[in-house]
């Protein structure tokens, strides 16, 4: 299977108040299709090894590699095109912008990108409200839309740009167990139909379980 994300030797310090090595040699490869999370107690070092991997964090030794291209040691301007091509993120929080429509909101990370025009892009958002079922709530505002609801609008803004990956960061985090499903289910149809690769911190057991692979980490070590 192919190979989307690789970790190699990641290590990063800390330098102040003192030095500190946060993360040990991380090394582990993401394919196509898979869906894996990441667990660990608090502290061990999950949220900024994600700051890592999704480009937002540069200073740090080892490699990381996107469809097998180094994208260590690129330049700022080429790692954001990156980072809006090939990464969608899901976080605990949604961010979304409240005044506009859910339709706006999806179709804000391909205007960035700026490769479409405005019909194509509006006609890819629509494309993925409706794998999200989440269509019929198109014209209305975010801020009149319930958290799970918010919650689906993000992964279909996450997925606009047609991502080679999509990384989260307690996406669950905020929600009730019926709507932690919801997502989780949405997640899984993603891997399992579209291909898509998935890596998501979490702090649920039952979430990570059901997951294809669990990376354990433990002062900023892989220990699983
Ligand atoms: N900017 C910083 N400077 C110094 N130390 C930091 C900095 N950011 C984080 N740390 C420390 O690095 C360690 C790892 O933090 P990190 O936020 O990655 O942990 P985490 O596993 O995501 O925790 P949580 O599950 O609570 O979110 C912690 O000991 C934290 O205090």
């Amino acid at each position: 299977m192919k190979t989307v994300l690789e970790a190699k030797n990641i290590n990063k310090y800390f330098r102040k108040p003192v030095l500190f090595h946060v993360l040990k040699d991380i090394s582990f490869k993401v394919s196509q299709g898979e869906f894996a999370s990441i667990m660990g107690k608090s502290g061990c070092g999950k949220s900024t090894l994600l700051y890592i991997l999704s480009t937002m964090d540069t200073d740090y030794e080892g490699g990381l590699y996107l469809n097998n291209e180094l994208i260590t040691g690129q330049e700022r301007e080429k790692l954001s095109y990156i980072r809006n091509k090939h990464i969608g993120f899901v976080f605990q929080f949604h961010y979304l912008l409240s005044e506009f429509s859910v339709l706006e909101n999806v179709m804000l990370p391909a205007k960035k990108l700026a490769e479409k025009s405005i019909e194509e892009i509006e006609h890819d958002a629509m494309n993925k409200l409706r794998i999200l079922n989440i269509d019929h709530l198109a014209k209305k505002r975010a801020s009149r839309i319930s958290g799970g609801e918010k919650q689906r609008v993000a992964i279909a803004r996450a997925l606009i740009n047609d991502p080679a990956i999509i990384m989260g960061d307690e996406p669950t985090g905020n929600l009730d167990s019926y709507n932690s499903e919801n997502v989780f289910n949405v997640f899984k149809q993603l891997s399992d139909e579209e291909g898509l690769s998935l890596l998501v911190v979490t702090h649920d057991i039952d979430f990570a379980n059901k997951t294809d692979r669990i990376i354990e980490m433990g002062d900023g070590r892989i220990i699983n």
